[in-house]
């Protein structure tokens, strides 16, 4: 029945993926409660984006994250939608002019799931195993700690990976734990990778979430929504990550972690055959998130010379 219905007090744009209406739920939700409005007048606008109609290549061959994040940007630009909620970790490590990282969601566990049936844990698996990932990342360290083990390229979302594990397509793969957790599929991770030896991706388990930068009215609304130290992380990984020049195609890892006033951060390169990593680490300030990010990147982008990404 047609309704006559005051307009949204903010509009959502965000991808169709389970994952991503996950956290369009998630925000929507969090940002009724902050403001006392019915979920109903937030609008969420599902935007079918590039990245989800190329299923068929590996991401980092058919042009890199952007590829997930362009038609949401431009529905941000056209004024279809007021913000834009996206895994952090798919967020282009430059933003376009006039569009802004303006706030996150709690983080969520950032750990790499190993999933699994024939062995518990990556060292354990036998020689000559097939463990699928659409990662260069996951990939390049799966070479690193375990040379004998066959990497390739698989898509598709969680579910889809999953299956290939289920019907023996792959012997394993890997997964964010956080995309599990938010799916329910917790019980699907065989086991779980110490940061300390599988470092995860910059963002990772981070939802980000973007408008445009003057758009002033938004930004107020989402303030009262903003996980100021998950903000802080994101802010020393993304500077990282910039310093790097990274893109879908380099295998970077990068850990921020917040105590109290104070910021630790890891970052790591590691070449796709998993031959050659180089590794440091920064402490600080949070007031110098971004500095301590950028400084790291530097300094490993240095270590790792003009060729180290450049045989892909
Ligand atoms: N690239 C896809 C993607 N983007 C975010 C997540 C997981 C959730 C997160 O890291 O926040 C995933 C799936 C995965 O890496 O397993």
């Amino acid at each position: 029945m047609a309704q006559s219905s005051s307009p949204p007090f903010v509009r959502i744009g965000t991808r169709g993926s389970p994952l991503a209406l996950w956290q369009a739920h998630e925000t929507q939700k969090r940002l009724a409660a902050a403001h006392g409005v019915p979920l109903e007048a937030i609008a969420i606008t599902v935007i079918k984006t590039s990245g989800d109609i190329i299923q068929d290549r590996p991401l980092a061959e058919v042009g890199g994250k952007g590829l997930f994040t362009k038609e949401i940007e431009q529905a941000l630009f056209d004024g279809a939608v007021d913000l834009a909620v996206h895994s952090s970790k798919d967020m282009e490590t430059n933003l376009p002019d006039g569009l802004a990282l303006v706030a996150c969601l709690p983080r969520e566990d950032v750990r790499d799931a190993f999933i699994c049936k024939k062995a518990k844990t990556l060292a354990a698996l036998p020689a000559g195993s097939v463990v699928g990932t659409a990662s260069l990342r996951r990939g390049a360290m799966v070479k690193r700690l375990r040379p004998d083990i066959e990497v390739v390229s698989i898509r598709g979302n969680v579910d889809t990976r999953l299956r290939k594990v289920e019907t023996g397509e792959v012997d394993a793969t890997l997964l964010a734990y956080a995309g599990l957790k938010r799916l329910g599929l917790a019980d699907k991770a065989t086991s779980l990778f110490d940061v300390a030896i599988f470092l995860p991706a910059v963002g990772q388990g981070a939802v980000g979430i973007e408008c445009r930068e003057a758009d002033t009215r938004t930004r107020d609304i989402l303030a009262a929504i903003d996980d100021g130290v998950t903000r802080t992380a994101l802010t020393a990984e993304r500077a990282f990550l910039r310093a790097l020049d990274g893109s879908c195609r380099t295998p970077i890892a990068g850990h921020a972690t917040v105590a109290g006033d104070r910021l630790s951060l890891r970052g790591l390169i590691v070449k796709t055959d998993g031959s050659i990593a180089h590794e440091t680490a920064r402490d600080g300030a949070c007031a110098e998130a971004e500095a301590l990010g950028a400084d790291a990147g530097r300094e490993l982008k240095e270590r790792g010379g003009p060729d180290f990404f450049a045989h892909l």
